[in-house]
């Protein structure tokens, strides 16, 4: 099938259990929770996202005709002098619209582990080796089980308690980033103090000013 990306780069995951560990961030245009549209924002189900998604416009981004390709593209940027931490991150936009087997054997072909970002509301094909679900209010969340969940605070109506049964490894909080931003954090900050269950996730690349 053919892969539409938005954008391909390296650069250290910022968030979450695995922050400050390098890898290839491959970022699917599409999500099945707001449109990218700013003139959608308001009436979308998600309506804080941080991120440009539309289109393929971006650095490397395009139509990759196939899995091979999109993984060839993806190897290119792992450096040559170290193979064996070959780490990418499937993001977007939404990856679980497009992640599928093919492309999960060919990053495993080349040695990758293969981390997902995902808003949780579409199933996990089998095969990814480590899957983080960020939650959002008015989706219907089916991914209840994983490796880390990442819940973005605060979001209106939400209880963190309806999360603390799920079957995850981590359970982080992480201020929403936007004009509340200091607000948030020092609200993250209390609720973690309040209830150690939760850990504080911030967004390290945005402090250190790197993709
Ligand atoms: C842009 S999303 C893409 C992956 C997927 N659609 C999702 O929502 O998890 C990547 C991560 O950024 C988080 N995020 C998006 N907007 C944010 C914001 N304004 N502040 C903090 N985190 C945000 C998401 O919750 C998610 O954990
Ligand atoms: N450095 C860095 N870390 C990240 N962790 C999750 C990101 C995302 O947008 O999914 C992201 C991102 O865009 N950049
Ligand atoms: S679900 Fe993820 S990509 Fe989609 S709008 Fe929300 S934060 Fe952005
Ligand atoms: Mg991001």
């Amino acid at each position: 099938m053919t892969y539409s990306i938005k954008e391909i780069f390296y650069t250290l995951q910022g968030e979450g259990a695995h922050a400050g560990r390098p890898a290839v961030f491959c970022r699917f245009s599409g999500c099945n929770l707001w449109t990218g549209r700013e003139q959608d924002r308001a009436s979308a189900v998600c309506t804080f996202c941080d991120t440009d998604f539309v289109g393929t416009d971006g650095e490397r981004g395009g139509k990759f005709r196939d899995a091979e390709a999109l993984a060839a593209e993806i190897d290119s940027l792992w450096p040559a002098t170290y193979a064996p931490s070959k780490y990418v991150v499937f993001t977007g936009g939404e990856p679980l619209l497009q992640l599928d087997a093919a492309l999960i054997d060919a990053m495993h072909a080349r040695g990758f582990t293969i981390a997902i970002e995902t808003n949780g509301t579409l199933p996990v094909p089998p095969g990814v080796d480590w899957i983080c679900v960020s939650p959002k209010m008015g989706s219907t969340l089916v991914v209840e089980k994983g490796n880390e969940i990442k819940v973005v605070i605060p979001q209106a109506g939400q209880l963190l308690s309806a999360y603390e049964h799920l079957d995850f490894d981590n359970f982080f909080v992480q201020p929403m980033d936007g004009i509340l931003a200091a607000q948030n954090t020092r609200l993250a900050i209390e609720t973690c103090r309040k209830n150690p269950k939760w850990k504080l996730s911030l967004q390290t690349h945005k402090l250190l000013q790197i993709p």
